[in-house]
């Protein structure tokens, strides 16, 4: 029998962010043996001894944190060329960026690797089986990356559509939003597969203009990411949902839910976007006028159901 830590040897690795998703991805490391340092503002600890001579870098910071932490970072010194591993799902307001696109910008001297997929912190949490993608320009970074968290519960893949990955991820967000209305509206499982079907070529839409390639967006960091999100009451996304079409306010649910639910801003961001590129995106377009108190869920639906008929596919 082959010894894994000869292959696999222990690393030093920081993890910002101790919410839902950084805590899950501290324990998977764990499990392998490696080192973790895991730092937030509010576990008080010193963000300069969290990355003193590690080997790898996570961010599992939720989106309005990122530029912050990137710029806390700078005036701290990082380990030389050391991997940076994003794992947020979102959308910069300001900028409009994606999250690599702001750890590129900010460590061009780094490799980026973008960690995403069908990935419940809850479920991971318990040990239950589970798999995800890192994607990065840099392929010996996502395989150092690979094997930092990969074990016989968590199986990980490697990509080099890091902005496929990503955005997958991201857009899934929007759509979880979506399933949890028609799921509230007991709309019936023909309602629930046209809707994510529909979603699909959505986001696929979207992502392929914004630099993805068309297969990522139907792997795990794509339709896996959305099977998972739009289909369980774990999910935050799914449950603001769920909630409107209750009759909550927005506020309401986000009260109730207590964290973070990166659909809600993402989607704001990704009209903006969809506006600017004149892009077509029917679905967020509701989710988007739902969220800013401009439809109910009812006419959301009926508006989507009354659009201009036309192929499903320009064949
Ligand atoms: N929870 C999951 O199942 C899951 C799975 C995959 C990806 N994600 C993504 O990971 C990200 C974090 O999600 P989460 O579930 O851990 O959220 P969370 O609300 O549990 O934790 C958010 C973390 O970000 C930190 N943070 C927020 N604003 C900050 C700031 N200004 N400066 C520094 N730190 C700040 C918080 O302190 C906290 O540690 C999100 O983008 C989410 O979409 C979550
Ligand atoms: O709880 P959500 O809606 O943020 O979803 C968590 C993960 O993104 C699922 O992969």
């Amino acid at each position: 029998m082959s010894d894994s830590s000869v292959s696999n040897p222990p690393l030093k690795i920081a993890i910002l962010g101790a919410g839902a998703w950084g805590s899950a991805l501290a324990k998977l490391a764990n499990y392998n043996g490696h080192t973790v340092y895991l730092w937030s503002r509010r576990l008080g600890n010193s963000l300069a001894e969290s990355i003193h001579s590690i080997d790898v870098l996570v961010s599992a910071i939720s989106m309005r944190g990122v530029t912050a932490t990137i710029d806390q970072l700078h005036s701290l010194k990082l380990p030389d060329q050391i991997p940076i591993v994003t794992a947020t799902k979102g959308l910069d307001p300001d900028s409009t960026c994606t999250p690599s696109q702001l750890w590129g910008r900010g460590f061009p001297d780094h490799p980026i690797v973008v960690l995403s997929g069908p990935n419940l912190s809850a479920e991971i949490q318990q040990g239950l089986p589970a798999a995800t993608v890192v994607a990065s320009e840099d392929l010996e970074a996502a395989k150092i990356v690979q094997r930092v968290f990969a074990s016989n519960r968590f199986r990980v893949y490697t990509s080099s559509d890091p902005m496929g990955t990503e955005l997958g991820g991201t857009l899934k967000n929007v759509i979880a939003i979506a399933a949890g209305v028609c799921d509230g509206l007991q709309l019936g499982t023909n309602a629930k597969s046209a809707l994510l079907t529909r979603a699909l070529t959505e986001i696929i839409r979207i992502g392929t203009h914004l630099g993805g390639k068309t297969e990522t967006f139907f792997g795990l960091s794509g339709l896996g990411d959305m099977l998972t999100t739009c289909n369980s009451a774990l999910s935050r996304n799914y449950r603001v949902g769920y909630g409107l079409a209750a009759g909550k306010t927005l506020e309401q649910v986000l009260t109730e839910l207590g964290s973070t639910a990166e659909g809600v801003n993402t989607t704001n961001v990704l009209i903006e976007i969809a506006h600017r590129e004149r892009i077509p995106v029917p679905i967020s377009w509701q989710v988007y006028q739902l969220l800013n108190h401009q439809i109910t869920p009812q006419k959301a639906v009926e508006s989507l159901m009354e659009r201009d008929l036309k192929p499903e596919f320009y064949l």
